[in-house]
């Protein structure tokens, strides 16, 4: 798996000996389907060949247009939510490239207090563009900010001046892209067929992306990659059927949380994408994993006593990042602490030995434990890891029954609030 492993070792003793080959057997058929991807879902698998949003061309353009805005900028803010921002602050906080605009993140909250902080944050900055992103620009979050934020630029530079400095990313036919015709903001494209957590690999995830220096060729390569081994892999052999097949047997078991457990906070917002990729694709019908995400060491020390001694409810997907890309070491200090026998070790290396320890220390307890080892954080990795979880998703959706690109559930609560804000039409 290009250097992406998975290992199950610690999650087989709760399985009976067997168990996860046979169900892998008996979901091979699945994995077939899934790879030659399903006629019932063909308006929904834009990502699934990767090269249909995301081939060298459309590459290409992006990054011209990025290049554009980064020869002028010195902020940029992606304004967008759920779907339409995670993978772009998970590939730029996870990735930090430098030599680009500062990029803000809005439209992914209502709070009063962060849309003041924002304004207040521009202020400072000389030359400032914007990207808005909404599938069909109905989303309240998102719709409110591009306003605030628009009107924010043409004070500042002029309605002309603003155009120029003002991207967005919708549907073709959307209002949002009349509005872009009307006022000559540039357009650029939310495929119709790709929904927003599965639209890393389209002008949704890459623009931002590429505007803050994130490599999205190697990234996009390292999709086209993955495809190429999942789609080719026997299912006995293939990790993401494998993946998605253990998940189910926990589920089966008693299971009810998969905790993504990592010890490099820079995969703090990784977590954040995989949290909504699998809750609004498997949860509906009473009967799904909740996944939530372990930042550690910093989260040992919190929900650490939960998972060692609270309800048996939990399993673990534990990231291991393998490259060696930073490096302090304890100096010796003369005046007393706790900590010589620590002097001249790298934290690398200690955090590495508290990673094992809690795989050890879990395993002791009995959670059944995997490991997603990745040989570093970088484009192609990412890349390779973002397309592994969708199809893992997809199929693992497949598995349990659901349909994987709807989300029926998100609009409860947004009845209610258009009610009280007194939205049109909405009774
Ligand atoms: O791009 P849009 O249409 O604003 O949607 C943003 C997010 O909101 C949701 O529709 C949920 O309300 C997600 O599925 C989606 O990722």
């Amino acid at each position: 798996m290009d250097g992406i492993t998975l290992s199950f070792t610690d999650a087989r003793p709760v399985l009976a000996p067997g168990a996860l080959e046979e169900q892998v057997r008996a979901a091979a058929p699945l994995l077939a389907e899934a790879a030659a991807g399903e006629e019932r879902y063909r308006d929904n698998l834009g990502w699934h060949s990767v090269d249909e949003a995301a081939g060298p061309e459309r590459v290409d353009f992006l990054l011209e247009q990025a290049a554009r805005v980064r020869a002028d900028a010195d902020a940029f803010v992606v304004i967008g939510i759920g779907g339409s921002n995670q993978a772009s602050r998970a590939a730029v906080k996870a990735l930090r490239p430098e030599g680009g605009p500062a990029i803000l993140w809005a439209g992914n909250t209502i709070s009063a207090c962060e849309m003041a902080r924002t304004l207040r944050e521009l202020d400072g900055y000389q030359s400032i563009y914007i990207d808005c992103i909404a599938k069909n620009f109905e989303t309240l979050e998102p719709g409110i900010a591009f306003r605030v934020l628009r009107q924010y630029l043409e004070r500042r530079y002029g309605a002309e001046g603003a155009a120029k400095r003002i991207f967005a990313t919708g549907t073709p036919g959307s209002t949002l892209h009349q509005l872009c015709l009307d006022q000559g903001y540039t357009f650029l494209t939310f495929p119709e067929t790709i929904g927003g957590r599965y639209s890393v690999g389209s002008d949704v995830g890459l623009f931002p992306m590429a505007v803050a220096g994130v490599d999205i060729r190697a990234l996009v390569q390292g999709m086209r990659d993955m495809r190429d081994t999942l789609l080719a892999a026997p299912a006995e052999e293939n990790p993401a059927l494998r993946y998605a097949c253990l998940r189910r047997l926990l589920l089966e078991h008693g299971y009810r949380l998969e905790m993504l457990s990592f010890f490099e906070p820079r995969l703090d917002y990784f977590a954040k994408w995989w949290i909504q990729l699998f809750a609004e694709s498997e949860g509906k019908e009473g009967n799904a994993l909740y996944p939530v995400a372990a930042s550690n060491s910093e989260d040992l020390h919190s929900i650490g006593q939960f998972i060692q001694e609270g309800s048996p409810i939990l399993f673990e997907t534990f990231v291991e990042v393998r490259a060696r890309d930073a490096s302090v070491l304890l100096p010796p200090e003369a005046k007393k602490d706790y900590f010589d026998y620590l002097t001249g070790m790298d934290f690398w290396d200690i955090n590495n030995t508290a990673r094992q320890a809690t795989m050890r220390a879990h395993g002791d307890r009995g959670i059944p434990c995997m490991n997603l080892s990745i040989p570093a954080i970088d484009a192609h990795t990412l890349g390779g890891l973002f397309y592994f979880f969708l199809f893992a998703c997809y199929l693992s959706c497949k598995l349990l029954g659901v349909n994987p690109f709807n989300q029926p559930g998100v609009e409860g609560y947004k009845g209610y609030m258009f009610q009280n804000l007194g939205k049109p039409g909405v009774n």
